[in-house]
């Protein structure tokens, strides 16, 4: 039996960014061989370009997939976001385009941990303006204004699963952890919930962000909240630029109220290793600056490449969902005798029922039928066992439903 109703080789795969090789020998592994690499994030004018005739996407945070770029890939089945945060994909235009987006929930979260437990431990030594002194041939051997970690409290916003790695990680050297969260969170270890975002930046030594980008947490670190914190307290962001006031945070660096700050993520980033990189941080030696590498270990790209290329396989080859961030979730088993359908829908009243007369009408017995739905659209899995020429005319039928936004034959 013919596997798929699209020869595979057929199927272009565009991967941007400089997604890990992992990725590239999975989709290869897989029977993908059409397959488009850019180590940078496409200029918008040659994304829409690239992605007019592609099939599968992959990018990491800085390609971003709007209404308008989106409206461009005719042919799109799936984006897969070579790390956590979907922020920069129109995840609702997305859906009702009938797309869904996976990404890599876990892969990195451990190295973002660990980035931020050693920034911890050099801003609270006051380690990078003895550095800076150094270089500029100066020698500020002193213990003022230097501490151990050993009983300070951390401050953790966002006690998920990057949040809460942190919080175990700090414990074991002996740090106070408090954390802050919108959710009912378990707390590991000793971790105490703050009772509120201001009691946690009342009492916290340092501060450490750990949320997603959401209108909620656009600039939920704003002047009020850095004068809440300690005098002389410091802070890590290594979530989303956008969560602090990026002005706000210089001037309180320079009126000395936070001591210190490590910031991985910024407004504003540069597109590429080549264009500048601009901030009103620049310059000061109290502040770690680092280009948004708190995931870019070779551990977790390659880790982050085979899950998300196997997610977007999986969904091609089989139709499974499961662990899309924007989509109607269904786990399939395979069912090498059928055919299987696809049809994805506006969540209208009465289209599931005029799917089902597609079949009833062709006297075709259903082997099995997988359907999820969000408020926003349905996900209907089919399997039958007919002929591939009788798979296609069912999927031409499917396709005139009306509110229909795909339907494919998948083998
Ligand atoms: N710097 C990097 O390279 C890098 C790498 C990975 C992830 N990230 C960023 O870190 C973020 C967190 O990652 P994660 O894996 O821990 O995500 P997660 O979803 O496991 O945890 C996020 C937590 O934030 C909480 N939260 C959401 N809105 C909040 C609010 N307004 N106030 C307080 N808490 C709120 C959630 O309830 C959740 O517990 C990602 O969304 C991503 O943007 C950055
Ligand atoms: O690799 C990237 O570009 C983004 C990494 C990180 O911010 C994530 O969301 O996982």
């Amino acid at each position: 039996m013919k596997r798929t109703s699209y020869p595979k080789e057929d199927i272009k795969v565009l991967l941007l960014e400089g997604v890990s090789r992992s990725a590239l020998d999975t989709f290869r592994h897989a029977g993908y061989s059409h397959i488009e690499f850019h180590e940078k994030a496409l200029p918008e004018d040659e994304l829409k370009r690239a992605i007019a005739d592609a099939h599968i996407v992959g990018i990491r945070s800085r390609t971003h997939l709007s209404e308008e770029v989106l409206a461009e890939a005719k042919r799109l089945i799936a984006v897969g976001c070579f790390c956590i945060g979907t922020n920069q994909v129109d995840n609702v235009t997305a859906e009702k385009l009938g797309v869904p987006v996976f990404n890599a929930p876990y892969s990195n979260t451990r190295s973002v941990a660990e980035l931020v437990i050693a920034e911890t431990i050099l801003l609270i030594r006051r380690i990078p303006e003895k550095n800076a002194e150094c270089h500029r041939g100066g020698w500020a051997k002193s213990a003022s204004g230097s501490f151990e970690v050993r009983d300070k409290v951390l401050g953790i916003v966002g006690y998920g699963h990057i949040g809460t790695q942190v919080g175990v990680l700090a414990e074991s050297l002996g740090m106070r952890v408090i954390f802050y969260d919108i959710e009912p969170k378990l707390s590991l270890g000793n971790a105490r919930p703050a009772a509120s975002l201001d009691e946690l930046l009342k009492r916290a030594d340092v501060v450490t962000l750990h949320v997603p980008e959401t209108p909620q947490t656009k600039l939920m670190i704003g002047n009020a909240q850095l004068q809440r914190m300690r005098a002389g307290a410091m802070l890590v962001n290594a979530s989303r630029g956008t969560v602090v006031d990026i002005e706000a945070l210089a001037t309180n660096l320079r009126n000395g109220h936070i001591s210190g700050a490590a910031i991985d993520v910024f407004p504003v980033e540069p597109k590429g290793n080549d264009d500048p990189f601009v901030s009103p941080l620049v310059g000061m030696d109290n502040v770690i600056l680092t280009p948004h590498i708190g995931g870019s270990t070779l551990e977790a790209q390659e880790n982050i490449g085979i899950e998300v290329a196997s997610k977007l396989v999986r969904y091609s080859d089989n139709g499974s969902t499961l662990s899309a961030v924007n989509f109607p979730e269904v786990s399939l088993p395979g069912h090498p005798e059928s055919r299987r359908l696809l049809h994805i829908h506006r969540n209208v009243p009465g289209i599931l029922s005029r799917i089902n007369d597609v079949f009833s009408r062709a006297k075709i017995n259903i082997d099995g039928q997988y359907l999820q739905t969000s408020p926003q659209v349905g996900y209907v899995v089919i399997d039958v066992s007919t002929s591939e020429e009788h798979a296609v005319a069912l999927k031409d039928e499917l396709a005139a439903i009306p509110d229909t936004l795909r339907a494919r034959v998948l083998y």
